[in-house]
């Protein structure tokens, strides 16, 4: 499902007005039409159910009139508060409010204490609050009296309902600018955009529902969005059919390059989360000393053993060895547990400059790329990386928190200055491709913020593209799959799961994907 950006959401708007000829007042009466039998399926009756709905200057405020015009003729009891003076409001939001005069509905305008204290009697006894105060016009920070009436939301502790974007969090980048409503619902119109997804603004979001609001389809089509939210449907698509009479060859030969003295367990769950992904033949590749220790905590998978530095990692004496590894795979991991040493971090760049099977790159792997990121135009075929934000602002020479901060447009500018997918892990994880487009995922959860479970999606990666996916298609159907292992896994307790658990999962999750 596409998802446009605030300025894109407008353009689709403007496009649609003053080209198509539909007046904004019919989107406008479409939208608040939306929000209103939204309302009558979380709300039934609407009959005396109180509302107050708090309207900002613009058309966010424009629905929040049409809102009420619809829930009073449906019997609701309805208060509007209007953030800003009645002569300040234009256009098809004005063709509403002087609707709502006309029928003799009490708009008020919060202005004077004495308003704000109606606002806090009336927020006190209602049973639903509509947040029509900014929408995909807010710009800069909320502050002032925009923030008052945030906490005004805050202090009801009523179910909250935002029309379009939750007000203050910043519908590109979820970030929250200065302060937000916290919505137990959003009706996002049109098409969702991309900060209902990204944390922290995917927290503010509450339950999320998409409106049309009749706009033609093919003006979103001309419009290229590139933003995507990784939706099942589009997941079960390009998973690989396992025909009838398989056999292990057919199902991929996943090489891994990993680990190093004390970092063995890295290794071993990208492996492990390999043959869980249904690859047909895992080998893990590992400095010589720990390949017994490997080969005991993994039946299924064949080990080797590699040339190794005095500190156990792999040397770059076993650069030939690893070629001839690859040369016999359909695709090749390469960094978890593999640690920095200078010999190790010399061997990755000639590992990945000469591979002949597409690269999944994560860990250790990526620190060895930077500074070194032009040598990734150099590789067989488009390389998968899996930074983390940290990971990411090594590569970028950003913090994890300048990453963070925009995460779809600096995964989107690395994708496309070093010619690879990248996939910014994090909740929620974003991958990015060279021409631009980008996907969200939406599975996942707070359990996963634990150790391997890194190392487990670099496996599961690898084990599609195995498959024979393209790196694309792997890099988002595996994404996918590894939250929705990680939520499997969550049911038998969010907190204290361990990546391992989510490696048990992966079966039911594609089990799952195909089945329903
Ligand atoms: N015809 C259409 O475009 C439709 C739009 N829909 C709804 O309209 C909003 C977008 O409306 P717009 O007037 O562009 O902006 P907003 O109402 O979101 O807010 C602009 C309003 O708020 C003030 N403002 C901006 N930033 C701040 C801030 N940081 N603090 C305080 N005030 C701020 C600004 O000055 C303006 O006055 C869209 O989201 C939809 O809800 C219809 O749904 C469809 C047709
Ligand atoms: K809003």
């Amino acid at each position: 499902m596409r998802a446009a950006t605030a300025r894109e959401m407008r353009e689709i708007d403007r496009i649609a007005i003053n080209e198509y000829g539909i007046p904004g007042a019919v989107l406008m009466e479409n939208a608040g039409g939306a929000v209103v039998r939204y309302l009558e399926s979380i709300i039934n009756p609407l009959a005396d159910q109180r509302f107050c709905i708090f309207a900002g200057k613009g058309n966010n405020g424009g629905d929040g009139y049409v809102i009420a015009r619809h829930l009073a003729n449906q019997g609701a009891k309805v208060k509007v508060f209007l953030l800003g003076e009645k002569a300040a409001i234009t256009g098809d939001a004005r063709i509403n409010l002087d609707i709502l005069d006309k029928m003799n509905m009490d708009v008020i305008e919060v202005v004077s204490e004495r308003d704000w204290d109606k606002v806090r009697v009336a927020a006190t006894f209602a049973d639903c609050l509509i947040d029509a105060l900014l929408g995909t016009g807010f710009r800069g920070d909320v502050t002032g009296d925009m923030a008052r009436m945030i906490d005004l939301i805050h202090a009801a502790g009523k179910l909250v309902v935002a029309v379009d974007i939750p007000s203050g969090v910043n519908a590109d980048t979820g970030k929250i600018c200065g302060k937000a409503v916290r919505a137990s619902h959003t009706v996002t119109l049109g098409l969702p955009k991309p900060g209902l997804f990204l944390y922290p603004g995917a927290d503010y979001t509450g339950e999320l529902t998409v409106a049309d609001i009749g706009i033609p389809t093919a003006i979103v089509a001309g419009q290229k969005i590139k933003q995507n939210i990784l939706m099942a449907a589009a997941v079960r698509a390009i998973l690989p059919q396992r025909s009838p009479d398989a056999h292990k060859g057919m199902n991929g030969r996943v090489a891994l390059v990993a680990g190093s003295r004390g970092l063995s367990g890295a290794a071993a769950m990208a492996a492990a989360a390999a043959l869980r992904a249904g690859a047909g033949l895992v080998t893990l590749a590992v400095p010589a000393e720990i390949q017994d220790i490997l080969a005991v905590k993994l039946t299924e998978v064949m080990t080797r053993a590699l040339a190794e530095t005095a500190s156990g990692t792999i040397s770059q004496k076993a650069l030939g060895e690893i070629a001839s590894l690859t040369k016999d795979s359909d695709v090749l991991a390469i960094g978890p547990g593999l640690g920095r040493h200078e010999d190790t971090v010399a061997a990755v760049r000639e590992i990945v400059k000469t591979a002949e099977c597409p690269l999944v790159i994560d860990a250790d792997a990526l620190y060895a790329l930077a500074n070194y990121t032009g040598i990734l135009t150099e590789c067989a075929a488009l390389p998968v990386l899996t930074p983390h934000p940290g990971e990411m602002g090594l590569l970028t020479g950003l913090s994890a928190e300048e990453v963070n901060g925009d995460r779809v447009q600096i995964a989107r500018q690395a994708a496309g200055e070093w010619g690879s997918i990248v996939v910014l892990k994090g909740a929620h994880t974003v991958v990015a491709f060279p021409d631009g487009e980008v996907y969200i995922n939406t599975t996942g959860n707070a359990g996963m913020a634990t150790g391997g479970t890194g190392d487990a999606l670099t496996g599961i990666i690898a084990a599609f593209v195995g498959q024979g996916m393209s790196s694309h298609d792997a890099a988002v159907a595996g994404v996918y799959i590894h939250g929705l292992a990680g939520d499997i896994a969550a049911q038998a307790g969010m907190v204290g799961m361990a990546a391992t658990d989510l490696i048990k999962a992966m079966p039911a999750a594609l089990y799952g994907m195909k089945n329903y």
